[in-house]
């Protein structure tokens, strides 16, 4: 559950308006119903009902977007009301509405809702006392929306930000281990659904300490970046190219057959014969594949793909095994 909250901006504002919501409407509610303002606290208790069920809807499902932007919506309509209703008191509760709305829903949501919200006290015009206090109103309510979209904004690109560092491999661009660990599990899953066939290569460059020791790092570091270039351009654009770590890259084909995959690693291996250079001649590499098999583990599917990678070295690297071919039980010839 705290992780859940640690990790969710959006969930956590969710609950934190739910519980909070709930929390303080609760003796609101109750002194109006005590004071006989009847539609004052029925529209407390409409608010505090649709705030805890979209809390439970987001904890349930985890569609937080949904939730989130219903949120948004009631707490906004909820505001306006108790604005309307109570009058002058009452629309101090726009102020929090005007900012968390942009931590529960997109931008360009909030901004609708929020200007709604504030059109709407407008318009209706009864909680104001005076035009200038009215214009004050929608005057700091534009000023508090504008501070909360600035902040909402900035959190949402270092997110993004962070959430690129953690899963993509600075040199190359592709992906990185950590993401290609999820990745497989997701395939497993996806396979075991819907039976789609999934192959996995492990890729490594051969000899390419040499490179690195004959030319330099950053001779090495082009050449990295060429394969990935290469390799990118010769698969299809729903096949997932990662960095495994140093000079090793794993992809991941969906929907592939053995007959496809087997002439997909043919290509792949010419192209980088033919065009993968260092200054003194051409770069080759070894490759190992395994297509996922009924039940498997992710662990022991990559598992096949490396023994199939280091028979490839063993045997003298520039080739590729299948896994398939390692496992195939040895044909005896004897008779039955
Ligand atoms: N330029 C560069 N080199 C790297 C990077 N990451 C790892 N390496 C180098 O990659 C080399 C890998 O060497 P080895 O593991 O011995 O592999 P190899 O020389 O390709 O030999 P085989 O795989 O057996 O053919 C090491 O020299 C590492 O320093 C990187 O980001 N840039």
């Amino acid at each position: 559950m705290f992780y859940r909250l640690k990790t969710d901006l959006r969930l956590s504002i969710i609950t934190l308006l739910g519980v909070s919501g709930l929390v303080g409407i609760t003796p609101f509610a109750v002194m109006r119903f005590l004071q006989g303002n009847m539609l004052a606290g029925v529209v407390d208790l409409a608010i505090m009902l649709s705030i805890f069920s979209g809390m439970v809807y987001a904890w349930v499902t985890g569609d937080t977007a949904r939730s989130g932007f219903f949120m948004a919506v009631v707490s906004a309509s909820g505001a306006v009301a108790v604005g309307a209703v109570v009058g002058e008191p009452g629309l101090f509760w726009l102020y929090p509405v005007l900012v968390t709305s942009f931590f529960l829903t997109e931008a360009r949501y909030a901004i609708f809702i929020n200007v709604a919200a504030v059109v709407a006290l407008i318009v209706h015009g009864v909680a104001f006392s005076s035009s200038v206090q009215m214009w004050s109103f929608a005057t700091t309510a534009v000023v508090v929306s504008c501070c909360a979209y600035a902040f909402a904004h900035r959190n949402e690109n270092q997110r993004e930000r962070l959430e690129h560092l953690a899963t993509v491999d600075p040199l190359t661009g592709v992906k990185n281990r950590r993401s290609m660990d999820e990745e497989l599990t997701v395939a497993t899953s996806v396979s075991a659904r819907n039976g789609i066939s999934q192959g996995l290569v492990l890729l490594d460059i051969d000899h390419f300490k040499k490179v690195n020791d004959d030319y330099g790092h950053s001779v090495g570091d082009e050449v990295l970046k060429e394969l990935v270039a290469l390799v990118q351009q010769n698969i299809r654009r729903s096949d997932q190219m990662f960095r495994f770590g140093g000079e090793e890259f794993v992809l991941l084909m969906s929907g592939v057959d053995e007959v496809g995959l087997r002439a997909v690693m043919h290509n792949l291996q010419q192209i980088i014969r033919r065009f993968l250079k260092h200054p003194g001649g051409s770069v080759t590499a070894s490759f190992g594949v395994a297509v996922l098999k009924a039940g498997e583990t992710p662990e022991d599917w990559f598992g096949r793909a490396d023994v199939a990678l280091y028979r490839a070295k063993e045997t003298g690297r520039d080739r590729v095994v299948y896994a398939d071919d390692i496992d195939a039980p040895a044909t005896s010839g004897a008779p039955a």
